[in-house]
């Protein structure tokens, strides 16, 4: 089959499981990278029965996301987000839902980083309430993790449901554990083996079960939520919610509007997987390299203090004025890697590239890892260095190699509000605290957990005040 149809070379699939033995049962960038050594910067390998092209390296990337973007655009609706969304929502709808779905959340983001008191301001607000959880700590060892998803949760709570929840909310608990394994479980092993084989796994135990109630209380707790904003209409929309229920009744009589409740509930849940644990995984791995790399931290607070003082706000603009600071930023997120090999695309044309006919309904990923690390575009790829993105005056500078948010059609909906958010919240914590391992621990763990989002393994560090 791989031979008649003159796929990029790979992998010899066996018959049935594919290439998926010698994966692990995962698409885990780093096997992927060193597939490309091997087979080339363009490669095939079989998830089950299914062929998959992987891209590797920025050239051959940024030509399938950006020179091939509109071709690339779809998204593959496998049996596990089908059973899931229901081809609703933007992260995995295609066609006229998808380009009216991300058109509204577009516009709607836009909105809120506009408005007076807007996005910004709830992010500094939520970054305030953190320096106070951390202080309370008193400078004794804790896991930075749930108070920092805690918070950035909060921003996203109040984006989408116009209010935040306290610390000790069950329910929002539940919530954001739930939305951490359904976002997990497509990185796993049973998120393969669902995909390849549903009709099989259908029949065996597992975590894939699990994961379908997860789904289903994400769901229900949205319902309540747009319940209570139907009961509580507010003349001027404040959320995305209100925003949303304003764009269903002005296109009621509209037969090519995809804006309906099913569409909604799956938008809320697409707006809040996205951007929780992503954001709060970088922060997490922000603060682990500061303990890691003690000069580094110092360098940052010293230009925050020279270039801000005390003032309490602080905004994205000033990042202008803080190079180092805004380098060692975009260096976590690049050495984190937190995104992995991205999402799967799917080819929704005929399309040839490097020389290969790739056929409309194609899976393709492009390994965004392999770009992030690759040799050609960075100095040292494998080493924490913020200098990848200064010149030699200490002038920030971009790379166009920097894709931590993907790019072309698809590129992240939240790019703009995840680098704001980033940017208040690591410079707000450096500020205020200096990060440094408890007494009697003397090794820093840097390896990562593989997922959708790649975590740090879970960690103890003291927050000094400053
Ligand atoms: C550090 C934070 C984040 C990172 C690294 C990140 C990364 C990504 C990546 C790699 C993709 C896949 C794009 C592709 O198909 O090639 C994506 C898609 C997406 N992200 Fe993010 N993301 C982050 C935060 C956010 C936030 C804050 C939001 C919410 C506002 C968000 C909403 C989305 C949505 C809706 C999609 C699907 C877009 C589509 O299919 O049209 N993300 N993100």
């Amino acid at each position: 089959q791989w031979t008649t149809r003159r796929l990029p070379p790979g992998p010899t699939p066996l018959p049935f499981i594919g290439n998926l033995w010698m994966l692990n049962f995962q698409l885990h960038h780093e096997t992927l990278i060193q597939l490309a050594k091997k087979y080339g910067n363009i490669l095939t390998v079989w998830a089950g029965e299914t062929p998959v092209i992987v891209f590797s390296g920025c050239k051959a990337v940024r030509n399938a996301l950006i020179s091939h973007s509109q071709e690339f655009s779809g998204r593959p609706i496998t049996p596990f987000v089908k059973e899931f969304t229901q081809g609703k929502g933007i992260v995995v709808s295609n066609g006229r839902n998808w380009r009216q779905q991300r058109y509204f959340v577009q516009m709607f983001l836009r909105k809120m980083a506009a408005r007076n008191k807007g996005l910004e301001w709830q992010m500094q607000e939520e970054a305030q309430q953190l320096l106070e959880d951390f202080t309370s700590q008193r400078g004794k060892p804790l896991d930075p993790s749930l108070l920092i998803s805690h918070a950035i949760c909060n921003v996203t709570a109040s984006l989408i449901f116009g209010h935040r929840f306290p610390v000790e909310d069950r329910a929002f608990q539940q919530l954001k554990k739930a939305t951490n394994f359904v976002m997990a479980f497509n990185g796993t092993h049973w998120g393969r083996l669902y995909d390849a084989f549903p009709w099989l796994m259908r029949r065996v135990r597992g975590p894939h079960q699990k994961v379908f109630s997860h789904v289903e209380y994400v769901h229900s707790f949205v319902k309540q939520e747009i319940r209570s904003h139907q009961k509580n209409l507010t003349e001027e929309p404040q959320d995305l919610i209100d925003f949303y229920l304003a764009k269903i009744s002005e296109t009621k009589d509209d037969p090519s509007s995809t804006f309906d409740e099913s569409n909604m509930i799956q938008v809320v849940t697409d707006i809040f997987i996205g951007s929780s644990d992503t954001i709060s995984t970088t922060l997490h791995w922000a603060v682990l390299y500061m303990v890691a790399y003690p000069a580094i931290q110092e360098k940052v607070q010293k230009e925050l203090d020279t270039v801000l003082g005390r003032s309490w706000r602080i905004f994205f603009e000033d990042r202008k004025k803080l190079p180092y600071t805004n380098a060692v930023i975009h260096e976590v997120q690049r050495f984190a890697n937190m995104a992995s090999v991205g999402l799967a695309r799917q080819c929704i044309r005929d399309t040839s590239i490097q020389g290969f006919l790739i056929t409309k309904g194609t899976i393709v990923l492009a390994n965004v890892s392999s770009v992030l690390y690759d040799p050609e575009h960075w100095k040292t790829p494998r080493q924490f260095n913020p200098n990848h993105f200064l010149d030699e005056e200490g002038t920030f500078m971009n790379n166009k190699a920097f894709l931590p948010f993907s790019a072309g059609h698809r590129v992240c909906l939240g790019e703009q509000q995840a680098r704001t958010e980033l940017f208040i919240f690591f410079t707000n914590l450096l500020r205020a605290f200096t990060f440094q391992l408890p007494d009697g621990v003397t090794e820093v763990k840097m390896d990562s957990i593989y997922g959708t989002v790649v975590h740090p393994h879970p960690y103890k560090i003291c927050a000094i005040p400053r």
